[in-house]
């Protein structure tokens, strides 16, 4: 048998959008970041976001967005912007029931993306 992807244990297509839906959820509850989303098309966001949590757990997807780097240029994203928009996606984990050590494994992926995000 074939090894569990981390993308499998985020539950494949239908957990990975089940996630990305609470995650926007939570996000535009949030008003010290919610400004930064005020031109975004959020179906179009939502598909990006998809995808890229696909690509990043393994999963066999093609993101077709921009770079973290180009994707975030210009909007001043501070560490604690970042903080904030990851525990939303923490929450969003939680909601869907993935297991603290699922949970570590993706937040483990994503930690080092912050040197692409941040202060630019
Ligand atoms: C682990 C952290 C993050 C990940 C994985 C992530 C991922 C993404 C992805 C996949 C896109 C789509 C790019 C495209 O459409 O080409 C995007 C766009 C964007 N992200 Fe992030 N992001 C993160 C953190 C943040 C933070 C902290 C902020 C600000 C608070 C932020 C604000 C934005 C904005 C404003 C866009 C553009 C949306 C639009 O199309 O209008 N992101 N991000």
């Amino acid at each position: 048998s074939q090894p569990t992807t981390l993308y499998q244990q985020l539950g494949g297509d239908k957990g990975v959008s089940m996630i990305t839906d609470d995650f926007l959820v939570n996000l535009s509850q949030d008003k010290r970041i919610l400004h930064h989303f005020e031109q975004t098309d959020i179906q179009i966001f939502r598909q990006r976001l998809i995808e890229h949590l696909c690509v990043v757990s393994g999963g066999e997807c093609v993101y077709q967005g921009a770079s973290m780097y180009n994707a975030h240029i210009g909007l001043h994203i501070s560490q604690a912007d970042f903080d904030a928009v990851v525990g939303h996606l923490i929450e969003a984990l939680k909601q869907q029931h993935i297991p603290l050590a699922t949970r570590n494994a993706l937040l483990a992926e994503l930690a080092p993306l912050y040197q692409d995000i941040i202060e630019h």
